[in-house]
């Protein structure tokens, strides 16, 4: 298959500045904290605080904002209906990739977007549905308000009484009075689309400085048990509300979502002291450099590092390397630069992408997390609905170390259909027996967001269009149909983010066509629309030396990554995304290829002070 590169119904006016006011640039040799100013003719593209861009038009009910309904004027199926007659438990597991796999997707999600005003990890602030899962009084006032009612019919939940899920709207540019009237609702990400290590470092400047320990160019951290975490979050009660005690671990990062589960704090925790890492490195080697310059030379060797990763090791897996390399996503061999910037992509994060695609990949999930010895022996494991939102786990004894072994051994689940109960049913379970469900919001989440049908999705992507039902066999097996033909009135109200996740995978990929065509362009703007790019070398000022991208290419690895940066890791499998066999066996990490530091170091005279380059 050939993937033609799309075009957006809709993009975002390259004048649409409200709510964030015009940008001057000047051009820096660094990236701004919130993507402002990459894009020197359009300074807002992939900036933190704008709308998602589209490739589909808007569907609303009004047409402005109201949550969709059937092209026959009655209610779409209900989401967690859905939810249960289309994506059930089925324990399917992966038989190449591992739980890296899947827990680096989230890393590298939480990169790009992540919706105004939605806490996707505590309590929301807004109440539509309270904790005993009883309508609130703003259900039906306030709204942003959108909660998932739970059908009658639910085995698990209306047998608890249950009646609703809690769901909040995303902010969007009309809440912000920033859009005309009748125009339609753009929801905003409040974090850079750029792939630029915001988690880490922060979206805007406030959040920067506040993680910035101002010595020695390093990021701040308190250090427990001799180990480095990341600072405290000052709110534990409602950050980690899962917490016990205001006295437990509760993080602050870049990222408000670190906490939500073990292994996603674990991986947060890596790129915190990987970065610390490089500037004690780059401080040794170049002790005349400043805080300032140190920071800012770290955190851009470390992004180059990272993008490498995930064109590289990453996202092939996911897009195949075929598909990748004929798309020019990436340029396996390449020996210099690969200038191929283009200022007239928008970078910025597609709703269909990060509304649908993507979140297809919460399918590999696993409920249980392995821990796993140096011997590489199961030790134990814990059930991830017990630790959502509480970290104190990952400081006890050898589990940072065991779980992030068991990240590397573990397979994650299948792409399919089938969802594990951990995140179906017991979602952010909060102590109680049974808790939310992750594919309802998900489903909820494509209609709050107004998304193109299934069908308008294919058209954009160059796909065949289906009329009917029946076209849809093309992609969706006979049995799937059915169930979408008894939910669905007509093939116009068939969803984006429910058929796309029902796609017979490409083969020896992870996903079905529809999908695979949005995250591969998705993909290619995230490249081509990045002045700072690691491999674009056009602009000297921004561009890394040729022996240092060399470098980069040659010792970046997922492996040496976590090796450098566990507490007491000692081996490793070199491609640390798949799984240990013979031809990926354990090697000591001291013999993983690695970053040559050396080559950023600078006599007195040549070096370039920061202050000089603003
Ligand atoms: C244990 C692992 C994970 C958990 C608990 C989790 C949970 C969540 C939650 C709660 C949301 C917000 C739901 C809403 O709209 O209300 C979300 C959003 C999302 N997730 Fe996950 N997720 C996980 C892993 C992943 C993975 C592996 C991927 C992709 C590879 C992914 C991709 C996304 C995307 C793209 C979004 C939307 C981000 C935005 O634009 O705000 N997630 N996830």
């Amino acid at each position: 298959m050939d993937l033609g590169k799309i075009n957006d119904v809709n993009p975002t006016p390259p004048d649409n500045t409200c709510p964030i006011g015009p940008r001057y640039c000047s051009n820096s040799r660094y990236r701004s904290s919130d993507g402002s100013c990459n894009n020197l003719q359009n300074p807002t593209w992939g900036m933190a605080q704008t709308p998602y861009g589209r490739l589909t038009m808007y569907n609303y009910a009004d047409g402005i904002s109201a949550m969709p309904i059937s092209l026959t004027g009655r209610q779409l199926p209900n989401p967690r209906e859905i939810s249960v007659s289309l994506f059930p438990d089925k324990q399917l597991i992966d038989p190449v990739w591992n739980l890296n796999a899947q827990q680096w997707g989230q890393v590298v999600t939480h990169d790009m977007s992540l919706t105004a005003g939605v806490a996707q990890s505590h309590k929301d602030l807004l109440t539509c549905c309270d904790d005993n899962g009883q309508l609130a009084p703003d259900a039906a006032f306030n709204p942003s308000c959108a909660p998932i009612i739970v059908p009658p019919n639910d085995d698990i939940h209306a047998a608890q009484g249950t009646q609703c899920f809690n769901f909040v709207r995303t902010g969007t540019t009309r809440d912000r009075g920033c859009t005309p009237p009748h125009a339609p609702a753009q929801q905003i990400s409040i974090v850079s689309s750029y792939m630029d290590l915001s988690m880490v470092y922060g979206a805007n400047d406030l959040q920067a400085d506040e993680l910035r320990s101002y010595v020695g160019g390093r990021l701040k951290t308190l250090v427990r048990g001799g180990r480095q975490w990341p600072p405290q979050d000052s709110n534990v009660s409602l950050t980690c509300e899962s917490a016990l005690s205001p006295n437990e671990p509760c993080y602050l990062t870049g990222d408000l979502r670190v906490n939500q589960n073990p292994q996603l704090a674990i991986l947060q925790i890596i790129l915190l002291r990987e970065h610390n890492r490089i500037a004690d490195v780059l401080s040794r080697l170049n002790p005349f450099w400043d805080d300032e310059t140190v920071y800012h030379e770290a955190r851009r060797i470390h992004i180059a590092e990272i993008q490498h990763i995930n064109y590289y090791e990453y996202l092939p897996i996911f897009l195949g390397f075929e598909n990748m390399v004929r798309n020019k996503l990436i340029y396996p061999g390449a020996t210099s630069y690969v200038n191929d910037y283009d200022p007239h992509v928008n970078p910025t994060i597609l709703d269909e992408h990060a509304t649908a695609a993507f979140r297809h990949f919460h399918t590999l999930i696993r409920g249980y997390l392995q821990m796993i010895s140096e011997n590489r022996k199961l030790v134990g494991a814990v059930r991830l609905s017990d630790w959502f939102n509480r970290p104190i786990l990952i400081e006890t004894n050898d589990v940072f170390d065991d779980l992030t072994r068991g990240l590397t051994a573990q397979p994650q689940h299948y792409s399919d259909q089938f969802w594990d109960s951990e995140i179906t049913q017991y979602f952010f379970r909060r102590n109680k027996t049974y808790g939310e469900d992750l594919r309802a919001a998900d489903i909820q989440r494509g209609r709050d967001h107004g998304l193109g049908n299934y069908i308008s999705a294919r058209a954009a992507c160059n796909l065949p269009v289906p009329n009917t039902f029946e076209d849809m066999l093309d992609f969706i097996s006979p049995e799937n149909l059915e169930i979408l033909r008894s939910l669905y009135e007509t093939p116009e109200d068939v969803e984006l983010v429910v058929a796309g996740s029902l796609e017979r995978n490409v083969p020896n990929l992870q996903t079905g066509p529809t999908f695979l065509s949005i995250m591969t362009e998705q993909f290619y703007r995230t490249r081509v629309g990045d002045r700072y790019f690691y491999e674009n070398g056009k602009d000297p000022e921004t561009a890394f030396t040729p022996s240092q991208l060399e470098s980069i290419r040659r010792g970046s690895s997922m492996a040496r990554l976590l090796c450098d940066n566990a507490d007491n890791i000692q081996s490793m499998q070199p491609r640390a995304f798949q799984q240990i066999s013979d031809s990926n066996n354990l090697v000591a990490c001291a013999d993983l290829p690695t970053i040559d530091l050396s080559l950023w170091q600078e006599t007195h005279a040549s070096s370039h002070h920061i202050s000089t380059l603003w």
